[in-house]
């Protein structure tokens, strides 16, 4: 099982503060990040994540093609939407390309929890 974690910039405390409450349950997995949201939750956890580039400089469209790849199961990005995004369009292509392919994709925590919670009791497994 592959996973990938994204947060925008107002969304990283509550990304980072989701993955220290659910450590333990990421802790099997291959984890991906882009690279500040990476860098985060490497700093307050102790989860190895490949870390990807950050989002405005490619990190989401490094996630698309991972997807695109068959590489990633599963993605948990905590979107902002109420700030304007300089790479508006890398984050729908990245949204398109998980409705594309059927990848499983947490936007806001409480279907995040949802999700980690699948994994917690074995819904999910790869
Ligand atoms: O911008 C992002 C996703 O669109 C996230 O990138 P960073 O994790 O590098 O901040």
């Amino acid at each position: 099982m592959k996973i990938a974690l994204v947060a925008h910039d107002k969304k990283k405390a509550e990304m980072v503060e989701f993955m220290v409450k659910y450590e333990a349950v990421f802790q099997p997995y291959s984890l991906y990040a882009t690279g500040t949201t990476g860098k985060r939750i490497m700093e307050a956890t102790n989860l190895e994540i490949h870390l990807l580039k950050s989002g405005p400089l490619g990190g989401d469209q490094q996630i698309g093609s991972l997807i695109a790849m068959g590489d990633l199961d599963l993605i948990f990005f905590f979107r902002d939407p109420l700030t304007a995004q300089p790479h508006e369009p890398d984050i729908s292509a990245l949204l398109r390309l998980c409705d594309v392919y059927g990848i499983p994709l947490a936007t806001n925590q409480s279907t995040a929890t949802l999700l980690v919670q699948a994994l917690e009791i074995g819904w999910l497994l790869k």
